[in-house]
């Protein structure tokens, strides 16, 4: 995914950081969209049912190998990359065949990577609820045809289609969410002073209640909803929209919002945090000293 940072005339304008984080929730809704299409196929999450992946060898989950083989594809970054707006979810990964290019070293040095977390919640709490609807329907047809096995009833083989989405949803997720350092390196700019002597102090406190913006938050969860209704809207084969009595749509809408409030904004905000703490790493106190009484 081409860093769209670069051309940029300023691009630590908050206000340009947060239009791609607002554009970024088109990406995740539709993305969820594709998902929704698909039972749950919980199988494809688990470690050691597909032998055949032994044999590569591989012992990770069916979608851990999508991961692995799109991220080595892909020539995705290595920790410290230049490339601070894509984040690897498989460790260990071999050189890219094409030497990444170069690009302005906008975000200070730093180890932040919260991928694990995101994989984590993405399987466990959004997967299951957001193929909610599909797999119902799908277990209605196989108890038709006398199907009842109930590791069956939410499985539709379609792996390999699932597992594709399923990376996409978690790149564009992954790149929401470490967006923030470039909202946490914009708000230290603004005001390096009022930083510091938390970060010295490893107050992660008093940074996260410096990052947070309540009515930020707020607007976004209520854009998010309205984004999310439109975009789930089903419609007849006249064009006509089809009224929410007589159609689910296709998602769970407060699925997605919750996708949101309770775990990608408090997620950002952690990343925030992690960056800040890591912001003067390296430095002299000469060279903070320094950085306390400059404007950017
Ligand atoms: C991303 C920002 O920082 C924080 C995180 C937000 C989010 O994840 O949506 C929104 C506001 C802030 O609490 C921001 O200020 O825009």
């Amino acid at each position: 995914m081409q860093a769209n940072y670069t051309l940029a005339k300023d691009p630590l304008s908050l206000e340009r950081i947060r239009s791609i984080l607002n554009r970024l929730e088109d990406t995740i809704i539709f993305s969820l969209i594709e998902r929704a299409q698909f039972a749950h196929n919980p199988k494809i999450y688990e470690r050691g049912v597909f032998k055949e992946l032994e044999a590569l060898p591989f012992y990770g989950s069916w979608l851990e190998w999508f991961l692995k083989e799109t991220e080595i594809f892909h020539g995705a970054p290595r920790p410290g990359s230049p490339l601070p707006d894509e984040y690897p979810f498989t460790a260990g990964l071999p050189d890219p065949i094409i030497p990444p290019s170069e690009y302005p070293p906008i975000l200070y040095p730093n180890t932040v990577n919260v991928n694990a977390s995101i994989l984590s919640f993405y399987i466990r709490s959004i997967v299951p609820r957001i193929t909610t609807q599909a797999s119902l329907a799908l277990a209605s047809l196989k108890r038709s045809r006398g199907i009842n096995g109930d590791d069956e009833l939410e499985d539709d083989g379609n792996y390999g289609s699932a597992a594709t989405v399923d990376v996409e949803v978690l790149q564009a997720i992954s790149k929401r969410v470490h967006y923030g350092k470039f909202v946490s390196e914009s708000k230290f700019r603004q005001d390096p002073a009022v930083f510091i002597p938390h970060i010295q102090s490893g107050d992660s406190e008093r940074l996260a209640a410096l990052i947070t913006k309540p009515d930020v938050e707020h607007r976004l969860l209520i854009r998010l909803r309205k984004k999310a209704m439109l975009y789930a809207q089903d419609f007849a084969s006249d064009g006509e929209p089809l009224p929410n009595c007589t159609t689910k749509g296709k998602i769970d809408v407060d699925c997605v919002v919750d996708l949101y409030e309770s775990y990608i904004i408090p997620l950002t905000k952690e990343v925030e945090v992690e960056y800040l703490l890591q912001r003067l790493d390296g430095m002299s106190q000469e060279e903070i000293d320094k950085l306390a009484n400059q404007k950017y």
